[in-house]
């Protein structure tokens, strides 16, 4: 175990729905144990990049842990940003794709023994237009169906499959997506086009097999149409697409063009209708406890 005299615990109080207390008692307890000094800040929904920084300059801990979805490990994320500081996640949103490719343990206790142990990764992140994104963006129906269920009521799972049906009637698919890789351009018509750093969805689809956090590349997935069966297919481990379903291309820089805007969310947020896209890769970025 590593040697700490003072941990910071961020925890987002509202993702996934569930009360935390439990958890950061425990946390706190653990801590305690190894004669560290246990510091916990709550996000309030505003300006918790500016204050988690504040926080980390006053009590220079020597870890991060972090309770919540994918959204709250990017807000640390970009506070930590260009500080040698690992983070340890403890998955507590309604989407924790990140937790799951890097398989964070889904036991408390081995969670615990993960955030204070000395095994990490260092995880690229990209830079997209001015957003920070640490695992999986998409543009079209995916950031479609995230949109709309930020802007309903139901949170969670069934939160989701509440809004999927109005999206697939509301949304305007195929959309024409312009791809510049490398000085070549590509031309492709889809239901949605993915940027990936990492291999799965929350959700556990696996839509980018040949995917890895640390390899200085992301993948530019390009889905051609609605088709079920190969949707489904994601579910498996060992998943191959169709070419006739799904294209990728491996890079570290891109620019993604539409004609016309089109919904665009990053890491489950959804972030704008956009017409352009810049993606580039800063590699081993941050560094996170993992098993
Ligand atoms: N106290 C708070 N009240 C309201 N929103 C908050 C609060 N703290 C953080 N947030 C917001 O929570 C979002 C991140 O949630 P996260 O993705 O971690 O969990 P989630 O359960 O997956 O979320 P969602 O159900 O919205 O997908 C960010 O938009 C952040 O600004």
């Amino acid at each position: 175990m590593a040697d700490f005299r003072n941990i910071l615990m961020v925890v987002n109080p509202i993702s996934g729905g569930e009360e935390k207390d439990g958890l950061i008692t425990e946390v706190q307890l653990a801590v305690e144990q190894i004669n560290c000094e246990f510091h916990l800040f709550k996000t309030t929904g505003k300006n918790d990049i500016k204050k988690i920084k504040e926080e980390v300059d006053q009590i220079q801990p020597e870890r991060v842990l972090v309770v919540g979805g994918d959204g709250t490990v990017k807000i640390v994320a970009e506070a930590l940003l260009h500080k040698d500081l690992p983070i340890a996640i403890f998955p507590g949103g309604s989407a924790n794709g990140l937790a799951l490719n890097l398989g964070i343990p889904e036991k408390r206790k081995q969670q615990i023994e993960v955030a204070l142990g000395d095994h990490f990764t260092s995880l690229d992140v990209l830079q997209i237009n001015d957003e920070l994104c640490l695992h999986l963006s998409d543009i079209g129906l995916n950031a479609e169906l995230i949109k709309n269920y930020e802007a309903a009521s139901i949170r969670g799972k069934f939160g989701y499959l509440m809004q999927s049906i109005p999206t697939l009637i509301k949304s305007k698919y195929p959309y024409e997506y312009e791809v510049e890789v490398a000085g070549k351009v590509y031309h492709h018509k889809g239901i949605m086009l993915a940027i990936a750093n990492c291999t799965k969805y929350g959700t556990g689809a696996k839509i980018n097999p040949e995917g890895q956090h640390d390899d200085g590349k992301f993948e530019i997935i390009i889905f051609k149409n609605l088709d079920i069966t190969e949707i489904l297919g994601t579910l498996r481990e060992d998943v191959k697409f169709n070419p006739d379903f799904a294209e990728t291309i491996a890079t570290d820089q891109a620019i993604i063009k539409c004609k016309k805007p089109i919904a665009f969310q990053i890491d489950g947020e959804f972030i704008e209708n956009t017409q352009k896209i810049k993606v580039r890769i800063a590699k081993k970025s941050l560094k996170i406890a993992v098993k």
